[in-house]
């Protein structure tokens, strides 16, 4: 057990931002600016649930708002606090300008755990939350737009553009309250493998550079690569399946709540996916080796380490046991700044969360987009070929009046748009466009600054740098 104190979540994001900004040249006063949280508000609501008042606690924190709206997920569990969605907030502000999605930082929470809730009572909830944020525009198209986190998903979306509808019956853009809806309710195609999907492209991209490998003592493809993935939730279940079935990794150990599931050549993803869903863990899953202690396996031989669940799992306790080279950090946080020291002084080389997750918030930014054009994106694709061409052209010149900005990130749209794409192979163009365009505008940094000795502070200087300029061309 390690004497040296853990800094907390918000701490430790405080601690990797410092190193950045320290490698920076930035105007007096400007640092304290950027780093601060704005504002946090908490709420304390009732709702009547079998027979009795329950009390329950929320949180929406603002950490930037250098763009508007803000943008971050809303999460349900247990642990949720201050601390931790000021931690989450701030890192919603610098993935967000790391992958030029127009956007500030939020984060949201409720002390909940969801999973003993029925539907029903889960939406009520929801409502009410949703209401006591909405009423303070904490939820609102153009101030605050919240999205899917850990222990929500699309139905709880739906729930809160719902709720903010009935409360704006005469707001037209209503549905672009919040992105990570379900398709039938103003979402977008390829959001729910968003993240997971960004997570793929992320290490698809670092493949691509020798040089970047070679640090990590790696070489040649993805495939046949020993994957360990921890959380097989929404993040960690795409970017195992994608990773398996599309580029050849070989998924060796998965790490749930309950235990781990081990197996050297290799585990069904899309079983114990569905063995989770059924049976809430993987205990007893029959087949490959089960181990009680499932943090225990971060430290296996692996090639790459997919921390996908909390924050906070590799810390001082046990960074010095891991033997992944590489690590990709799908969850926020899951790398305290005390372990990422360690980490790096070993030479494991980490592609850290404000790039790695970003997938979501970069798909949600489509979503909100598509919400406010009113524009269903790939709408012609059925239309007769000769009579397509021209309303595609013409429906693309409308989009760009209005939104010139969105499409500049993703070189690909424009010609796939013209060629009648349909909506999933369009955003997930635009999403390998943006992971692409992000990992380079860090490597760049990484590579040319011999001060800069990792991806994570080159992904901070790329942020800063760019909440920085917002800062100053509008004055504070
Ligand atoms: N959903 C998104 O679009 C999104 C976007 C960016 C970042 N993230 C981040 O990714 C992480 C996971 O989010 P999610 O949306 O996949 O959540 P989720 O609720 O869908 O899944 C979380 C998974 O982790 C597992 N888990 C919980 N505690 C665990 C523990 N102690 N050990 C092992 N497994 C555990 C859960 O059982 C679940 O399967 C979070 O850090 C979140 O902030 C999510």
């Amino acid at each position: 057990m390690s004497t040296k104190r853990e800094p907390s979540f918000r701490e430790s994001v405080d601690l990797m931002f410092n190193r950045a900004a320290g490698l920076m040249d930035l105007e007096p006063g400007l640092e304290e600016k950027i780093r601060v949280v704005n504002a946090t508000y908490t709420v304390r609501f009732g709702v009547r649930l079998r027979g009795e008042v329950k009390t329950f606690t929320g949180y929406r924190s603002v950490h930037s708002e250098h763009m508007e709206p803000v943008k971050g997920g809303i999460r349900y569990a247990l642990g949720v606090n201050q601390d931790e969605v000021e931690a989450l907030a701030a890192l919603m502000t610098y993935k967000c300008a790391l992958v030029e999605a127009p956007f500030g930082g939020s984060k949201g929470g409720l002390c909940i755990d969801p999973r003993e809730y029925e539907p029903d009572e889960l939406e009520r909830i929801t409502r009410r939350f949703a209401y006591e944020l909405a009423k303070r525009d904490l939820i609102n198209p153009s101030q605050n737009v919240p999205a899917p986190d850990m222990g929500t998903g699309e139905r709880e979306m739906a729930w809160i553009a719902d709720q903010y509808a009935r409360m704006n019956t005469t707001d037209i853009n209503a549905r672009a309250c919040v992105t990570g809806k379900p398709l039938h309710a103003g979402g977008i195609s390829g959001r729910v493998e968003a993240t997971g999907r960004g997570v793929q492209y992320a290490l698809q991209e670092f493949f691509r550079h020798e040089e970047d490998k070679a640090q990590a003592g790696l070489s040649g493809k993805l495939d046949g690569k020993r994957v360990i993935v921890q959380g097989l939730g929404n993040v960690g279940y795409h970017a195992a399946k994608f990773l398996s079935q599309e580029d050849g990794a070989k998924v060796i150990g998965i790490i749930e709540r309950d235990g781990a599931l081990y197996d050297p050549e290799g585990l069904d993803v899309e079983a114990i996916s569905a063995y989770i869903r059924k049976h809430g863990g993987v205990n007893m899953f029959p087949g490959p080796q089960y181990i009680k202690d499932g943090a225990k396996l971060l430290e296996e031989e692996c090639d790459i380490l997919i921390p996908a669940a909390l924050e906070g799992v590799i810390n001082l306790d046990n960074a010095a046991r891991i033997k992944a080279p590489l690590i990709i950090e799908a969850a926020n946080g899951p790398i305290t700044a005390g372990a990422d020291e360690i980490l790096r002084k070993k030479g494991t080389v980490i592609i850290p969360d404000l790039y790695a997750n970003a997938g979501g918030v970069t798909v949600s930014y489509f979503e909100w987009v598509k919400n406010l054009s009113h524009i269903r994106f790939g709408r012609m694709q059925r239309r007769q070929e000769e009579a397509r061409h021209q309303l595609l052209v013409d429906e693309l010149e409308r989009l760009d009046r209005y939104l010139g900005d969105a499409w500049s990130m993703t070189p690909n749209f424009k010609e796939k748009y013209l060629r009648g794409a349909d909506e999933l192979e369009l955003v997930r163009s635009g999403l390998d466009d943006t992971m692409r365009i992000a990992y380079q505008s860090m490597r760049e940094v990484w590579h040319s600054r011999p001060e800069v000795e990792d991806l994570r502070t080159a992904g901070f200087i790329v942020s800063i740098g760019r909440v920085a300029k917002s800062y100053e061309a509008k004055g504070l």
